[in-house]
């Protein structure tokens, strides 16, 4: 959705007013302009422009959708007006939720009700019967007479008078109290009670004697409290419904919970601020004001114990200080908020992010807030286990910085370069499987490092800012599978290693970050210096504890940042340490990569945007891929020409290369040999064809590839008279198969000459 504006006087400023509108109304017109852009788009996406400012001379003749927006203040002012308890939706959501549960908690017992019922009212019963009786009876006198017996006996039977003036006592008093006024009216009223009851069970059946007997039942009950409260014990009949295991929460269920774990005194209450508000269909939030001298670091401290008092796992749980050190706020879910995967916000709208103040969407906390993650300033590690979701956040990343033109991405993989084919359109550098050219892309980094650093020493600055990223991009280099390049390069590790550390040293500053992707990470994949470096770190699933300190801070296990203990089925779950969420877990977003390439209309939004602003591969003046081309006489703008992450000559485009082009981009720069088994890789980098079959034997997929580059090899130099044949040469490993470079530059130009 666009707003055309004037075209500004001189001196004058355009001014965003969509910066001046409050949040939620802003969010709904920029939902209301999607849907509108959605809707007009023949792909059904909005374009890359929706919420961007553009002057009424830059949109002159087009035809804007206009969208309404109904002023619904005068409607909310009365609810305004009204406490939060008493009109917000969510208090009322939980409360319903607190009602519904305990009504079908207590339905579920009142089997156990009527029995506890019944045996209080049978105790109550019987006390009753049993003082009536002994009332009646006048059974006070029987321990008195046995007295009186046994003192007779002890002066030997010589007097009985006593027993015999104590038994006609009985008598006389037990035939007064059985002529009471009150004995009689109640043997009558009971003899009374019971006859009607039964005669009117006998007219009209027992469906309407019941209720009748229903004072029976209130006297019985409270004879039972009566007798209870006598002996003092405790009686339950109904339990609490706050006190089940997947019971809403309460400020009772709270309290409980923190004394439970001596965070609160016995005497001690923390206290509800406001209602208890449900923030999501599985979960709540209250705000609590603690007791003095009980502060919010050690609640938060104790999360881990709090959430087993409470019955939840301790990702379910998330405590915060809410401004005052004496307030918290409890987050929890009652079932697992990390259970759902939810798509990336960039698929719905792929549109121009902001790398540097922002940052990218890559996941969702607990609470389901989106966490950003910003590339400013800054070194990056991401570790952890394989199939555990790497690829999966890189992917969100890559797309982010894909719409942001002030980037340039430098992606580098350590294997499987297949994998990043699709982002290859945006890439201002891609390659794979390449330590040399790697060891390249380093030095140009670092000369560009120096070339900033000398255009800050005479600014007088210490490090670039937003502004300078028009004249000097945000520089990100990132190394996939990281492991290949620092430990399986050869000799080139240790040169890779140190190039990174040095970067890592002093380029952030420069706008120059790499950000470093390493399966099974320790002391020997991620260097020392980098990593003390890098200011983001992200760890996936780890292997053990080592290997989540050697991503996360020294002593993260101790902290309880156990990326180790993550399930290895959820898939994406990620301990974040960046700026903004320290030390948070998080479920990265997903964008389809099985069924379908869910990135493509990310990667095409945003080379769009970088066309429109020339900043899409090749288009703009790149001196470190002018380095690389100098150094090696292969590009890897944009992938190379084929854009397969495949270092080609600049002039061969993807259609045009042959294979030809692809055994010359073979040689490593500098060599005058190449093995045919590193052609072969270069063949099946090139085009899936060329690549083993699965489960295809090394000697057949040799034998298979040989014949048929044997085939395409006369194909292509049919009619020049010269053929191209595999040389063999000896190496101190032993004899090795391959071609030499001048057989294959004099074959390219005979093949050239017969096309021209
Ligand atoms: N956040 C997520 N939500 C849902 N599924 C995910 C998520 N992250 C990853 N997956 C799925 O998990 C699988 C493995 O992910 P991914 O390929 O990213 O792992 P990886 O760590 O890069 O593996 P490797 O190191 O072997 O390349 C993929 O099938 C992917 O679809």
């Amino acid at each position: 959705m666009t707003h055309p504006t004037e075209t500004p006087t001189r001196n004058s400023q355009v001014v965003n007013l969509l910066d001046r509108m409050p949040p939620a109304q802003r969010d709904a017109l920029e939902k209301a302009a999607r849907a509108q852009v959605q809707d007009s788009s023949p792909a059904g996406i909005a374009d890359a422009s929706t919420g961007t400012v553009k002057l009424s001379a830059e949109v002159d003749g087009q035809d804007l959708p206009v969208v309404e927006q109904i002023d619904e203040t005068t409607r909310r002012r009365l609810r305004l007006h009204l406490p939060a308890a008493l009109v917000s939706r969510e208090v009322w959501q939980h409360r319903r939720a607190v009602v519904t549960h305990a009504a079908g908690y207590h339905a579920s017992r009142s089997h156990l009700y009527a029995g506890r019922l019944i045996k209080l009212s049978a105790m109550g019963l019987r006390s009753e019967l049993a003082s009536a009786a002994s009332y009646l009876l006048v059974s006070e006198y029987g321990e008195m007479i046995a007295e009186a017996r046994v003192e007779a006996k002890r002066k030997g039977h010589a007097d009985h008078s006593d027993v015999a003036q104590l038994r006609a006592e009985r008598r006389t008093v037990g035939r007064a109290r059985r002529r009471e006024n009150l004995t009689v009216l109640s043997a009558t009223g009971v003899t009374s009670y019971v006859a009607a009851v039964v005669a009117i069970a006998e007219v009209w059946g027992m469906a309407l004697a019941t209720p009748a007997l229903l004072p029976v039942v209130g006297v019985m009950y409270a004879c039972g409290l009566r007798e209870v409260r006598r002996r003092s014990e405790p009686y339950v009949i109904f339990d609490q419904a706050a006190a089940d295991e997947d019971a809403p929460l309460t400020d009772s269920t709270i309290n409980a919970a923190l004394r439970k774990i001596k965070v609160l005194g016995e005497e001690e209450i923390a206290e509800l601020i406001g209602p208890i508000r449900a923030v999501t269909i599985n979960a709540c939030e209250a705000t609590l004001k603690l007791p003095s001298g009980v502060t919010a670091p050690r609640v938060i401290a104790a999360r881990e114990a709090l959430a087993e008092a409470l019955n939840v796992e301790p990702s379910w749980l998330d405590v915060r200080q809410a401004g005052h050190p004496n307030r918290i706020t409890l987050w929890i879910a009652t079932s697992d908020p990390f259970a759902e995967t939810r798509v990336s916000p960039l698929v719905e709208a792929p549109e121009r992010q902001d790398v540097w103040g922002r940052g990218i969407p890559i996941g969702f906390n607990r609470r389901g807030e989106t966490i950003y993650l910003k590339l400013k300033h800054v070194m990056a590690l991401l570790g952890g286990m394989s199939r555990t979701g790497k690829g999966m956040l890189l992917r969100s990343i890559i797309c982010g910085l894909g719409l942001d033109p002030r980037v340039n991405i430098r992606l580098a993989a350590g294997a499987k370069p297949g994998e990043h084919i699709g982002y290859s359109r945006v890439c201002a550098t891609f390659f794979g499987r390449r330590p040399g050219r790697l060891d390249l892309l380093l030095d140009a980094l670092l000369m560009e490092a120096n070339r900033r650093e000398e255009f800050l020493e005479d600014e007088g600055r210490a490090k670039l800012g937003e502004r300078d990223l028009a004249q000097f991009p945000l520089e990100i280099l990132i190394i996939d599978e990281g492991q290949e390049y620092t430990q399986n390069s050869g000799p080139l590790s240790a040169d890779i290693v140190a190039k990174i550390e040095r970067l890592a040293g002093f380029a952030a500053a420069l706008n120059i970050v790499v950000f470093l992707v390493t399966q099974d990470p320790d002391k020997n994949t991620v260097p020392r210096k980098f990593k003390s470096n890098s200011a983001v770190r992200i760890a996936t699933k780890t292997g053990s504890p080592t290997q989540t300190n050697a991503i996360l801070k020294e002593g993260a296990t101790g902290n309880g940042l156990r990326a180790h203990e993550i399930p290895f089925e959820r898939k994406g779950q990620t301990i974040v340490d960046i700026d903004g969420a320290e030390g948070e877990l998080m479920r990265s977003y997903f964008i389809e990569d099985e069924e379908h390439d869910g990135a493509e209309p990310i990667i095409t939004a945003g080379r769009e945007l970088r066309e429109q602003c020339g900043r899409a591969p090749g288009q703009f003046a790149d001196p470190i891929e002018d380095y690389l081309l100098l150094a090696t006489g292969l590009s890897s703008s944009g992938g190379g020409p084929g854009g397969r992450g495949k270092p080609g000559r600049p002039e061969v485009t993807a259609e045009e290369a042959t294979v030809l082009d692809v055994i010359l981009g073979a040689f490593p720069s500098g060599a005058d040999r190449v093995p045919l088994e590193a052609v072969r890789t270069e063949l099946a980098d090139w085009d899936q064809q060329w690549a083993p079959r699965p489960e295809e034997e090394a000697a057949a997929y040799a034998g298979r590839i040989g014949k048929a580059l044997g085939d395409a090899l006369d194909k292509e130099l049919e009619g020049t008279g010269v053929t191209l044949e595999p040389t063999r040469w000896r190496e101190d490993s032993g004899r090795v198969r391959g071609y030499l470079k001048s057989d294959v530059e004099e074959a390219y130009e005979a093949a050239r000459k017969i096309q021209k």
